[in-house]
Order: C-alpha cells, then sequence, then structure tokens
C-alpha cells in the first residue's frame, strides 16, 4: 500500500470515529489545572490584600512578605500563578526594574532543594543559565550582588512551600530571609504558599524573626454559591451548550460544599461526568454519570491517601477515623486518639510507637490529607491547651474510608 492510500484510510477512519461519538467536552483546557481564568472570583479580600503588598514593594520599598494558607482547591495556586503572570506582564508594560521567579515547591525533583531553589532564583532573575559546579553559597551570594548591581527587585513565590518547610528547611529559609540583614534597600520579598501554618512552630528563633513582618492571608474553602459559579463557568467555557443542567451543576457544588469546598474536585468531577456520559455515547450528563463520577474521584482521593501512608502510619489514621465515628463526626483529641491506637495495633499484632512518635507521624498524615483534615488548638481548663483534629467527610464517607484502610493494613 502506497502513503497517499494509508493516509485516505487513516481520513476516512478518523472521520468515521470523531462523528460516531458525540463529545460533550468542546474544549478540554478550561478544565485543566494548569488554567488561569481572567478574572479570579470570589477572593477578592485576598487580591486586594496581595496587590496593595506589592504595590507598597513596588514604589515604596515597603510592604510586607506574604504567606497564603488554606485548604486544598481554594485558589491559593491559582492567585499565584496570576501574581506571577500578572507581575512578569507589569514589568515589562512599565518598565519596571522588577522580577519574579515562581517555584511549585513540590516539583523539585533534586536531592539538594537549597541548591535547585537558589539556581532557578537566580535565573529567573537574571535570564541565564547556570553552568554546573558553582558553589550554593555563591549563587546565593551573586544573588544579592546581582540586585545591587542592576539596581532590580524581586518577588519570590514559593507555592507549595509544605513541601520544603517541613524538611528541616531552617537553614534554607534562613538565608533565603537574610537579605533584611545584608540589604539595607529591602529588594526583595517572599510569598510563600502551603496548606497549614503549622510549620512555624518547628522552625527556629532566627527564621521566626525574619518572618515577623510577614502577613498571614487565609484561603477559606468554597460554599456552595461560589462554588456553583465558579462551575457554571467552566461549564461555559469547556462543554458543548446545554451538555449539563444548572440542577446537575447544582447537585455537584453542594455535595462538594458539604465535604471539602474544593473547587479542584468540583472540576475534576465535571470533567469525568462529561468523559463517562460521552463514553455512553450521550449528549447530556445525567445524575448517574456524576454520581460515578463523584464514587470514581473519592475512591481516587482514598487510594491515594492509603498508597502514601506506610503501616503505620495507615493504622494511626484508622484510629482517628474510628474515633471520629464513635465522637459522631466531631473532634478528636490526641489522647483520644492515642488510646484508639493502643487498641488497633494490638489488633493487628503490632508494637506500639511512643507518644511522640505518633505525634510526628500524625503531622505526615496531615500533610497527605490536605484539605481533607481540621485542626484546631483548644483550651481545656488545668489540662492547658491541647490538639484537636478531624477528618473532613460526612459519616457515610468517614466509615467507606474507614473500611477500605482497615483492608489495606
Ligand atoms: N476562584 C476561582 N475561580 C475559578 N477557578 C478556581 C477558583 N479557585 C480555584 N479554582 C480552580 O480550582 C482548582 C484548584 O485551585 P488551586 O490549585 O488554586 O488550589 P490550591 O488552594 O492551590 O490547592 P492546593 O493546596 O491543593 O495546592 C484549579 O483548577 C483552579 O483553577
Amino acid at each position: 500500500m502506497n502513503t497517499s492510500s494509508i493516509i485516505n484510510y487513516f481520513i476516512s477512519d478518523f472521520d468515521k470515529y470523531i462523528s460516531k461519538r458525540r463529545s460533550i467536552i468542546q474544549d478540554s483546557r478550561y478544565l485543566d489545572e494548569e488554567y488561569v481564568p481572567n478574572e479570579i472570583r470570589f477572593r477578592d479580600t485576598q487580591k486586594e490584600m496581595i496587590l496593595y503588598n506589592i504595590g507598597e514593594f513596588i514604589n515604596s520599598n515597603a510592604g510586607n512578605n506574604l504567606f497564603l494558607y488554606g485548604s486544598t482547591g481554594a485558589g491559593k495556586t491559582l492567585i499565584a500563578r496570576f501574581i506571577n503572570k500578572g507581575i512578569n506582564g507589569l514589568a515589562i508594560q512599565r518598565k519596571l526594574r522588577l522580577k519574579v521567579s515562581y517555584i511549585n515547591c513540590k516539583l523539585i525533583s533534586s536531592k539538594d532543594i537549597d541548591y535547585y531553589i537558589f539556581k532557578r532564583i537566580y535565573e529567573d532573575l537574571t535570564d541565564i543559565n547556570l553552568k554546573s559546579g558553582i558553589r550554593k553559597q555563591e549563587i546565593h551570594e551573586n544573588i544579592y550582588r546581582y540586585l545591587e548591581s542592576s539596581d532590580k527587585k524581586l518577588i519570590i513565590i514559593l507555592d507549595e512551600a509544605d513541601f520544603i518547610l517541613n524538611n528541616n528547611s531552617s537553614d534554607l529559609l534562613y538565608l533565603l530571609l537574610r537579605n533584611y540583614d545584608i540589604n539595607i534597600y529591602n529588594r526583595i520579598k517572599f510569598v510563600f504558599v502551603a496548606n497549614s501554618i503549622s510549620f512555624m512552630n518547628d522552625v527556629d528563633q532566627r527564621v521566626k524573626s525574619s518572618l515577623s513582618s510577614t502577613l498571614y492571608i487565609h484561603f477559606t474553602p468554597y460554599n456552595y454559591y461560589e462554588l456553583k459559579e465558579i462551575l457554571k463557568e467552566r461549564a461555559k467555557n469547556a462543554l458543548y451548550e446545554n451538555s449539563i443542567s444548572e440542577e446537575n451543576i447544582n447537585y455537584i457544588a453542594a455535595k462538594i460544599a458539604k465535604n471539602s469546598g474544593d473547587a479542584r474536585v468540583g472540576i475534576n468531577i465535571l470533567k469525568m461526568s462529561a468523559e463517562i456520559a460521552a463514553s455512553k455515547n450521550k449528549e447530556r450528563i445525567d445524575r448517574e454519570d456524576i454520581d460515578e463520577a463523584f464514587e470514581n474521584v473519592e475512591l481516587d482521593i482514598i487510594n491515594s491517601i492509603i498508597y502514601s501512608l506506610n503501616k503505620n502510619q495507615r493504622i494511626i489514621l484508622l484510629s482517628l477515623l474510628d474515633r471520629q465515628i464513635s465522637n459522631k463526626g466531631e473532634f478528636v483529641t490526641f489522647t483520644e486518639l492515642y488510646e484508639e491506637y493502643i487498641k488497633n495495633i494490638d489488633k493487628f499484632g503490632m508494637k506500639p510507637l511512643d507518644k511522640t512518635t505518633v505525634y510526628k507521624n500524625l503531622k505526615t498524615i496531615e500533610l497527605v490529607l490536605g484539605n481533607l483534615v481540621e485542626t484546631s488548638v483548644v483550651s481545656k481548663g488545668r489540662e492547658g491547651y491541647k490538639k484537636i483534629i478531624k477528618v473532613i467527610a460526612d459519616e457515610e464517607n468517614l466509615i467507606k474510608m474507614d473500611n477500605k484502610i482497615r483492608k489495606e493494613i
């Protein structure tokens, strides 16, 4: 067969299969994690604080470092990307001596995290690729030297910063923040992005005092109304007209608002239910497609949590779930969790870890659970302040998770 007849066959097959299946997704880019809408809604308070501080830094060398924190899917990364793109554009348009470096710390695969971060900052600042073999300290010094000699300012955005802030990162932070001591012109500002600010308890005093002028900006989970509007907007751009009813969008929003308020889950459900409906050759997404999508997503989330934890951590999480279920979904104190853990560990015939080790492992679990967990500190009278914790899910999902983890231990 010659090439042109192969191409003809291909094109005829292509047209046949494309026309056979009715697609529901018109442009999937609007459902991508990377997509940044032109206008970010429901985050006006946060935007105002961020932009005001950045403005102060640009115009009068003032302003604070910023720390954006809050649950998963609350728009932190979206805002961080928006600032990154926006500042770059602003600097070009207004000919400002300003640079921005955006680093997603979760994606750093290098073993030497400090080296990677300094190298990236230097390269973003100077637009020059660094040759290998230059020492970390030297790159660090060159960043300040370059800023002085070129009379520039720099905004460093460290997204998913929990991934480095948890790893004995005091030295990195101290070095990064030290520009206050050595640079009277205050040429660098930081924007940290993380789920929680609990790492602050563990950093040493030098870093704490460097971070004392940091403004903490909280991102709360989205409510029903906000989720519904975000999803409506995405559906309008990504799906063919009339592929999903407003009632069904509201149904997705209501289910998510009840659990996590995570916009990412909402967008994933929208995408997955469109794919499920299309695979059944339907023109519209029905309630059953959405329910199927929820089951897949929930299972995916639970599986990825279980996969990320070792056996001891799974038993600790199981103990938390057991106790929360018997507490009718309410918060669990660490003492209650530990009691439950001792019972469970015995059932699984393992040796118990001491309280301190269980506490440390609980922190890892919190990181893996992300927005699915809520912690707080409450006063318990004479016993002093106590940490309380709960998994954010309704009773049905708590039981589902509990059963699945028990099976996997
Ligand atoms: N206000 C909003 N308008 C439109 N889309 C939004 C909004 N907030 C979040 N999203 C979308 O929801 C998804 C998750 O948001 P984002 O990645 O910003 O969450 P996050 O708070 O950084 O979560 P994590 O802590 O897991 O990193 C993204 O696809 C994002 O585009």
